[in-house]
Protein backbone atom coordinates (compact mmCIF):
# COMPACT_ATOMS: atom_id res chain seq x y z
CA UNK A 1 0.00 0.00 0.00
CA UNK A 2 2.66 2.24 0.55
CA UNK A 3 5.87 2.28 -1.53
CA UNK A 4 9.35 3.82 -0.99
CA UNK A 5 7.54 6.56 1.04
CA UNK A 6 10.27 9.59 1.85
CA UNK A 7 9.02 12.60 3.76
CA UNK A 8 11.15 15.08 5.73
CA UNK A 9 10.92 16.18 9.68
CA UNK A 10 8.60 19.03 10.04
CA UNK A 11 11.12 20.82 12.03
CA UNK A 12 12.25 21.76 8.62
CA UNK A 13 16.14 20.54 9.11
CA UNK A 14 15.86 18.57 6.31
CA UNK A 15 16.65 15.27 7.77
CA UNK A 16 14.52 12.36 7.22
CA UNK A 17 11.15 11.34 9.35
CA UNK A 18 10.47 8.34 7.06
CA UNK A 19 13.46 7.05 4.45
CA UNK A 20 11.63 4.73 2.21
CA UNK A 21 9.65 3.21 3.54
CA UNK A 22 7.60 0.17 2.06
CA UNK A 23 4.61 -1.29 3.45
CA UNK A 24 1.07 -3.62 2.37
CA UNK A 25 -1.65 -4.17 4.29
CA UNK A 26 -4.26 -6.53 4.20
CA UNK A 27 -7.89 -7.44 5.20
CA UNK A 28 -8.50 -8.19 8.55
CA UNK A 29 -4.41 -7.65 9.24
CA UNK A 30 -4.44 -5.72 12.80
CA UNK A 31 -1.18 -4.00 12.93
CA UNK A 32 0.52 -2.64 15.96
CA UNK A 33 2.94 0.47 14.96
CA UNK A 34 5.44 0.76 17.94
CA UNK A 35 8.41 2.96 17.97
CA UNK A 36 9.82 5.38 20.57
CA UNK A 37 8.11 8.68 21.26
CA UNK A 38 8.48 11.63 18.22
CA UNK A 39 9.41 8.93 15.65
CA UNK A 40 6.62 9.67 13.18
CA UNK A 41 4.00 6.88 14.38
CA UNK A 42 1.05 9.51 14.03
CA UNK A 43 2.73 11.28 11.45
CA UNK A 44 2.45 7.52 9.25
CA UNK A 45 -1.01 7.46 10.03
CA UNK A 46 -2.06 10.18 8.89
CA UNK A 47 0.10 9.63 6.07
CA UNK A 48 -1.73 6.60 5.46
CA UNK A 49 -4.56 8.53 5.63
CA UNK A 50 -3.81 11.41 3.19
CA UNK A 51 -3.82 14.09 5.32
CA UNK A 52 0.38 14.69 5.85
CA UNK A 53 2.22 14.92 2.68
CA UNK A 54 5.40 13.26 1.71
CA UNK A 55 8.32 14.35 -0.49
CA UNK A 56 8.36 11.28 -3.10
CA UNK A 57 6.96 7.63 -3.06
CA UNK A 58 3.72 6.10 -3.54
CA UNK A 59 0.14 5.39 -1.65
CA UNK A 60 -2.49 2.87 -3.17
CA UNK A 61 -5.25 0.75 -2.61
CA UNK A 62 -6.63 -1.95 -4.29
CA UNK A 63 -3.74 -1.26 -7.08
CA UNK A 64 -4.99 2.42 -7.68
CA UNK A 65 -3.05 5.32 -6.53
CA UNK A 66 -4.22 7.88 -4.12
CA UNK A 67 -4.87 10.76 -6.20
CA UNK A 68 -7.08 8.65 -8.29
CA UNK A 69 -9.70 8.10 -5.56
CA UNK A 70 -10.12 11.80 -4.93
CA UNK A 71 -10.09 12.85 -0.95
CA UNK A 72 -13.77 12.01 -0.02
CA UNK A 73 -13.46 8.80 -1.50
CA UNK A 74 -9.96 8.26 0.24
CA UNK A 75 -11.34 8.72 3.12
CA UNK A 76 -14.03 6.53 3.13
CA UNK A 77 -11.62 3.85 2.56
CA UNK A 78 -8.91 4.64 4.93
CA UNK A 79 -10.08 6.18 8.19
CA UNK A 80 -8.24 8.17 10.07
CA UNK A 81 -9.01 8.07 14.38
CA UNK A 82 -6.94 11.04 16.09
CA UNK A 83 -6.15 10.57 19.83
CA UNK A 84 -7.75 13.44 20.66
CA UNK A 85 -11.60 13.10 19.80
CA UNK A 86 -13.12 15.54 17.48
CA UNK A 87 -16.82 15.92 18.59
CA UNK A 88 -19.23 18.52 16.82
CA UNK A 89 -20.71 20.46 19.86
CA UNK A 90 -24.43 18.77 19.01
CA UNK A 91 -25.82 15.97 20.24
CA UNK A 92 -23.89 12.14 20.30
CA UNK A 93 -26.69 11.25 18.17
CA UNK A 94 -25.66 14.14 15.64
CA UNK A 95 -22.22 12.76 15.96
CA UNK A 96 -22.90 9.48 15.19
CA UNK A 97 -25.38 10.25 12.43
CA UNK A 98 -22.20 12.73 11.32
CA UNK A 99 -20.69 10.48 8.56
CA UNK A 100 -23.95 9.26 6.76
CA UNK A 101 -24.74 12.61 6.35
CA UNK A 102 -21.35 13.84 5.01
CA UNK A 103 -21.33 10.35 2.53
CA UNK A 104 -25.29 11.19 2.15
CA UNK A 105 -26.04 7.25 2.99
CA UNK A 106 -29.07 6.62 5.28
CA UNK A 107 -28.04 6.25 9.44
CA UNK A 108 -27.73 2.97 9.96
CA UNK A 109 -29.05 3.50 13.83
CA UNK A 110 -29.61 -0.17 15.04
CA UNK A 111 -26.01 -1.06 13.98
CA UNK A 112 -24.70 2.46 15.96
CA UNK A 113 -27.05 1.05 19.25
CA UNK A 114 -25.00 -2.30 18.73
CA UNK A 115 -21.12 -0.60 18.66
CA UNK A 116 -22.28 1.64 21.57
CA UNK A 117 -23.52 -1.17 23.67
CA UNK A 118 -20.74 -3.42 22.86
CA UNK A 119 -17.93 -0.29 23.67
CA UNK A 120 -19.74 -0.13 26.90
CA UNK A 121 -22.08 2.75 26.18
CA UNK A 122 -25.46 1.82 26.26
CA UNK A 123 -27.01 3.85 28.92
CA UNK A 124 -25.12 6.55 27.38
CA UNK A 125 -28.13 9.07 26.82
CA UNK A 126 -27.80 10.14 23.28
CA UNK A 127 -29.20 13.72 23.38
CA UNK A 128 -26.06 14.61 25.24
CA UNK A 129 -23.98 16.90 24.51
CA UNK A 130 -20.49 15.39 24.06
CA UNK A 131 -18.73 18.14 26.07
CA UNK A 132 -20.54 17.09 29.27
CA UNK A 133 -18.45 13.37 28.14
CA UNK A 134 -15.36 11.90 29.92
CA UNK A 135 -12.40 11.73 28.16
CA UNK A 136 -13.09 7.76 27.63
CA UNK A 137 -17.13 8.19 26.47
CA UNK A 138 -15.68 10.80 23.69
CA UNK A 139 -12.84 8.43 22.53
CA UNK A 140 -16.04 5.34 22.27
CA UNK A 141 -18.56 7.45 20.88
CA UNK A 142 -15.47 9.01 17.69
CA UNK A 143 -14.17 5.43 17.63
CA UNK A 144 -18.14 3.99 17.10
CA UNK A 145 -18.74 7.07 14.43
CA UNK A 146 -15.43 6.20 12.44
CA UNK A 147 -16.87 3.04 12.33
CA UNK A 148 -19.99 3.63 11.00
CA UNK A 149 -18.16 4.61 7.73
CA UNK A 150 -17.60 0.99 6.91
CA UNK A 151 -14.10 2.06 5.75
CA UNK A 152 -11.59 -0.89 4.69
CA UNK A 153 -8.75 0.24 6.77
CA UNK A 154 -8.81 1.77 10.00
CA UNK A 155 -6.13 3.97 11.33
CA UNK A 156 -6.11 3.94 15.17
CA UNK A 157 -4.36 6.47 16.91
CA UNK A 158 -3.76 5.21 20.40
CA UNK A 159 -7.69 4.23 20.48
CA UNK A 160 -7.65 3.31 23.98
CA UNK A 161 -5.60 6.06 25.68
CA UNK A 162 -8.65 7.65 27.91
CA UNK A 163 -9.82 3.93 29.07
CA UNK A 164 -9.70 2.42 32.03
CA UNK A 165 -9.21 -1.87 32.14
CA UNK A 166 -12.74 -3.25 31.55
CA UNK A 167 -13.73 -0.59 28.48
CA UNK A 168 -10.32 -1.17 27.15
CA UNK A 169 -11.20 -4.72 26.49
CA UNK A 170 -14.68 -4.20 25.61
CA UNK A 171 -13.28 -1.82 22.45
CA UNK A 172 -10.42 -4.55 21.93
CA UNK A 173 -12.99 -7.30 21.49
CA UNK A 174 -15.05 -4.94 19.50
CA UNK A 175 -12.72 -4.44 17.24
CA UNK A 176 -11.72 -8.45 16.86
CA UNK A 177 -15.54 -8.79 15.97
CA UNK A 178 -15.91 -5.97 13.41
CA UNK A 179 -12.51 -6.80 11.60
CA UNK A 180 -13.67 -10.17 11.04
CA UNK A 181 -17.52 -9.59 10.08
CA UNK A 182 -16.04 -6.62 7.49
CA UNK A 183 -12.70 -7.98 6.24
CA UNK A 184 -11.53 -4.11 7.73
CA UNK A 185 -7.57 -3.74 8.56
CA UNK A 186 -6.58 -2.10 11.43
CA UNK A 187 -3.61 -0.35 11.99
CA UNK A 188 -3.04 0.99 15.51
CA UNK A 189 -0.50 2.94 17.20
CA UNK A 190 -0.49 1.43 20.91
CA UNK A 191 2.47 2.32 23.37
CA UNK A 192 1.24 -0.74 25.57
CA UNK A 193 3.10 -4.12 24.46
CA UNK A 194 0.46 -6.16 25.98
CA UNK A 195 -1.82 -4.83 24.01
CA UNK A 196 0.18 -5.11 20.63
CA UNK A 197 0.20 -8.48 21.35
CA UNK A 198 -3.08 -9.50 22.58
CA UNK A 199 -4.79 -7.70 19.02
CA UNK A 200 -2.08 -7.80 16.42
CA UNK A 201 -0.68 -9.95 13.86
CA UNK A 202 2.22 -7.85 12.70
CA UNK A 203 4.59 -5.05 14.12
CA UNK A 204 5.94 -2.36 12.78
CA UNK A 205 8.52 -0.54 14.50
CA UNK A 206 9.86 2.90 13.74
CA UNK A 207 12.72 4.20 14.44
CA UNK A 208 15.27 6.58 12.97
CA UNK A 209 13.35 6.70 9.49
CA UNK A 210 13.41 3.32 9.37
CA UNK A 211 10.54 1.02 9.29
CA UNK A 212 10.84 -2.61 10.45
CA UNK A 213 8.27 -5.50 10.50
CA UNK A 214 8.00 -8.77 12.60
CA UNK A 215 5.33 -10.80 11.95
CA UNK A 216 3.56 -13.38 15.00
CA UNK A 217 5.02 -16.80 14.59
CA UNK A 218 1.79 -18.64 13.16
CA UNK A 219 1.45 -15.84 10.67
CA UNK A 220 4.50 -16.53 9.28
CA UNK A 221 3.29 -19.18 6.53
CA UNK A 222 0.35 -17.17 5.10
CA UNK A 223 2.22 -13.83 5.60
CA UNK A 224 5.09 -15.33 3.28
CA UNK A 225 2.77 -16.84 0.94
CA UNK A 226 0.13 -13.83 1.08
CA UNK A 227 2.33 -10.64 0.19
CA UNK A 228 0.02 -9.07 -2.35
CA UNK A 229 -2.28 -7.44 0.10
CA UNK A 230 -4.37 -4.63 -0.27
CA UNK A 231 -1.85 -3.16 -3.20
N1 LIG B 1 2.60 19.99 13.22
C1 LIG B 1 3.89 19.75 13.49
N2 LIG B 1 4.82 20.72 13.40
C2 LIG B 1 6.13 20.49 13.66
N3 LIG B 1 6.59 19.29 14.05
C3 LIG B 1 5.72 18.29 14.16
C4 LIG B 1 4.32 18.45 13.88
N4 LIG B 1 3.69 17.27 14.09
C5 LIG B 1 4.66 16.41 14.48
N5 LIG B 1 5.85 17.01 14.52
C6 LIG B 1 7.14 16.39 14.84
O1 LIG B 1 7.27 15.25 14.02
C7 LIG B 1 7.86 14.18 14.73
C8 LIG B 1 6.95 12.97 14.66
O2 LIG B 1 5.77 13.23 15.41
P1 LIG B 1 4.67 12.11 15.67
O3 LIG B 1 3.60 12.72 16.49
O4 LIG B 1 4.32 11.51 14.37
O5 LIG B 1 5.52 11.05 16.51
P2 LIG B 1 4.99 9.81 17.38
O6 LIG B 1 5.96 8.71 17.13
O7 LIG B 1 3.57 9.55 17.08
O8 LIG B 1 5.16 10.39 18.85
P3 LIG B 1 4.41 9.99 20.23
O9 LIG B 1 4.73 8.54 20.48
O10 LIG B 1 5.04 10.90 21.23
O11 LIG B 1 2.93 10.25 20.02
C9 LIG B 1 8.10 14.69 16.15
O12 LIG B 1 9.45 15.06 16.27
C10 LIG B 1 7.19 15.88 16.27
O13 LIG B 1 7.74 16.82 17.14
Amino acid sequence: MIENVHKNHPNGGGTPLFKQISVVVRPKDVIAIQGPSGQGKSTLLRVLAALDTIQSGRISLLGRPVDSWGPCEWRKRVCYVPQQPAMLPKTVEDNLALVSKLHQRKFDQPLAKRLMDEVGLGDLSWSQNPAELSGGQKQRVQLVRSLLLGSDILLLDEATSALDAQSKQAVESMLMRWKEERGTALVWVTHEQEQAERVANRFWYLENGDLSETVKKDELTSFSLDQGGVE
